[in-house]
């Protein structure tokens, strides 16, 4: 794909060195190239690319201005590092994104070393590049840290904290606000207002004096600001948020603007301190499809570009996500106290129709987990019933909240943890295989695995219906193909049942599980169990299968330290029982990305490489 024919440019730059070779004059035109590049191969691999389209400019711009990878840039999030995996030497690899033994989807430290800082997770990197920038002045080495952030990641509270701090030290550290009004949805929240009100220009004309009185310590930037009028009502503007804490604060300037951007960062880059760089981009810039509908491009499975991505038919099995999304429109119309909450991922959490529904009981916090527990929490002391719907990866950014707010004050909060276990191409950084673990230990805490999409549905209903704190854990994808009924019936709290007896062996399954450990027991004729419940386990049920048969297997798609099969070994060496069980799960080690079913493979969690005992 990468040929000198259809990249002439593009293709003479394995290393940004060869990119700052350039003439300034030729950035544009490899703009163009790169961002063909990224948009072929993505429609050709899958993955992330709306935010990618939109940050070629700023990568090309970056990496031309800075002298990477001695100095550090730290991209947040990292789903947009498309362009600067293309530009650092990594463009023939770019089709295997993603994909098993191929690169990883975001930056990531092993890969490369202009992968200064693993991420998946967003809003770290200011505090990262800020202890980078703190650690090089502590060993004297002298060079320069940007972080690169998004309107979205901006949202959350460890961005300000990471504010707060460099502003307070005065760290030289240089912030690039990727300013673009999207999250993964529209961006919400006063902040993003705020922003949105200080690219609306408002109040210029009486700050441009003020503008103009800084710029004069920048004389480049205040040439360049003298011949551009547009930019020059946004070079600076005085009392900023950012200002406040304790940044200069530059901008906001247009992101697609090469040139614009080269000069602008070359300048910022001479100066010390605190500083924060507004930057305007477009997500899904320069395919139209993305930039009309930069949701649906946030990420991408294969697609043709010329045609864009084509609904998908109706599937008759709903996911896992659905099942979720359809229960909470059902129960919200039957009770008037559900809320449901999101930390901005009301796509990928199914609450579209919900959202849409019944918007004043529909919540997206920003990227702030901690905060939509704690205020699930707020309303569940005042008798609302919240919902949190959240993917596991991303609770444990929210997990003092889950255990001081919630769990020890028994407050009856639903959480509905969606890609529960492994999440496939996103790898290890958004694996939910923490979860059971984290919860279990917690008092009051009751938890449950669905094994099937209807399952999942009486799951939550009892999850809604209990008198505490609740979490559902489904898998990311489709179940078996159970069909849900309308019908909401409570499960039996803290009881599982037995799925087929046979003998010597049985499987005590929890979840996503069970399919699995049914084709097994079927070959091998062993007991299986569907546990449902993780906890309060249903101890009966356990002591019963520990008396019939020999050995005793738990299955689970979390890591097996501090899992669901550890309460099931913790009571059975209660009763003295202990040598009468073991644990399959996720091992003590990242699974690397690949499919879904590649990593449950890789992991030891399908049917086939099933049987150690
Ligand atoms: C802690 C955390 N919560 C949620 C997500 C899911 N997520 C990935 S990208 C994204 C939106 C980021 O928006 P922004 O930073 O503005 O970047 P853009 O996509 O607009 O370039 C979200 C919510 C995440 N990666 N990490
Ligand atoms: C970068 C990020 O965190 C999200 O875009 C995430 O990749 C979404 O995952 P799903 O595709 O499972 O919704
Ligand atoms: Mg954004």
């Amino acid at each position: 794909m990468s040929d000198a024919h259809e990249y002439p440019l593009l293709s003479g730059i394995d290393d940004p060195s060869h990119l700052r070779e350039l003439p300034a004059s030729r950035l544009p035109a490899l703009a163009v190239e790169l961002r063909q590049f990224v948009l072929q191969s993505v429609a050709q691999s899958g993955g992330h690319l709306a935010a990618g389209l939109g940050t070629v400019e700023l990568t090309i711009a970056l990496h031309y201005a800075f002298d990477t990878p001695h100095d550090r840039l730290v991209w947040d999030v990292g789903h947009q590092c498309y362009p600067h995996k293309v530009l650092t030497g990594r463009r023939r690899l770019l089709s295997t994104i993603r994909q098993r033994g191929g690169l990883a989807g975001f930056p990531k430290r092993e890969e490369s070393e202009y992968d200064t800082f693993g991420v998946g997770h967003s809003s770290t990197s200011i505090s990262a590049a800020l202890g980078m920038s703190l650690a090089a002045s502590l060993l004297g080495v002298k060079r320069r840290t940007v972080a690169i952030i998004g309107d979205g990641g901006m949202t959350a509270g460890e961005a300000f904290e990471a504010l707060n701090h460099a502003g307070d030290v005065k760290a030289d550290l240089l912030v690039v606000l990727n300013d673009n009004e999207m999250s993964i949805s529209e961006n919400v929240g006063a902040l993003s207002s705020y922003l949105t009100r200080l690219l609306s220009g408002r109040g210029y004309a009486s700050l441009r004096d003020g503008g103009k009185r800084v710029l004069r310590h920048m004389p480049p930037i205040h040439e360049l600001a003298r011949r551009a009028e547009e930019h020059m009502k946004g070079m600076l503007v005085p009392s900023t948020l950012f200002e406040e804490l304790g940044f200069e604060y530059y901008g906001p300037i247009d992101g697609h603007d090469l040139p614009t951007l080269v000069k602008t960062l070359q300048n910022l880059g001479q100066q010390h301190g605190p500083r924060l760089l507004h930057v305007v981009t477009r997500k899904g810039k320069g395919y139209k499809p993305a930039e009309d509908n930069p949701i649906r491009y946030h990420g991408v499975s294969t697609f043709d570009p010329k045609q864009g991505l084509v609904s998908k038919t109706a599937s008759s099995t709903p996911s896992y996500t659905e099942v979720f999304g359809q229960w909470l429109c059902d129960m919200a119309a039957q009770d008037r106290r559900l809320v449901g909450i999101t930390p901005a991922m009301r796509e990928g959490s199914g609450m579209v129709k919900f959202a849409e529904t019944y918007p004043s009981r529909y919540y997206d916090v920003g990227i702030a987990e901690q905060h939509s527990v704690t205020v699930a929490a707020g309303m569940a002391c005042e008798g609302a019933k919240p919902v949190v719907a959240i993917y596991s990866t991303f609770l444990q950014r929210g997990y003092d909240q889950v255990v001081h707010d919630v769990a020890l004050q028994k407050l009856p909060v639903l959480f509905a943890i969606d890609r529960a276990g492994l999440v496939g191409p996103d790898g290890p950084t958004h694996a939910g295989s923490y979860d059971l673990s984290y919860l279990r230990c917690l008092p009051d805490m009751a938890i449950m695995a669905p094994a099937d999409e209807n399952e999942c549905r009486q799951m939550l209903y009892t999850g809604f219906l209990h008198d505490g704190p609740a979490a559902v854990r489904y898998p990311r994808g489709k179940g078996p193909g159970v069909p849900v009924t309308n019908e909401m019936e409570a499960l039996p709290f803290g009881k599982g049942e037995i799925r087929r007896e046979g003998k010597r062996l049985a499987l005590l399954a929890f979840g996503s599980m069970l399919a699995p450990a049914l084709e097994v027991a079927e070959k091998l004729d062993m007991t299986v169990a569907n546990m449902r419940f993780v906890k309060p386990l249903d101890e009966e049920l356990i002591l019963d299968l520990a008396q019939r048969h020999e050995l005793l297997v738990t299955l689970e798609e979390n890591v097996v330290a501090g899992g669901a099969g550890g309460g099931v070994s913790e009571l059975l060496a209660e009763h003295g029982l202990a040598g009468k069980v073991r644990h399959i799960g996720l091992p003590d080690c990242p699974i690397e990305h690949g499919s879904r079913e590649e990593m449950l493979a890789d992991a030891g969690l399908d049917a086939e490489v099933y049987w150690p005992v």
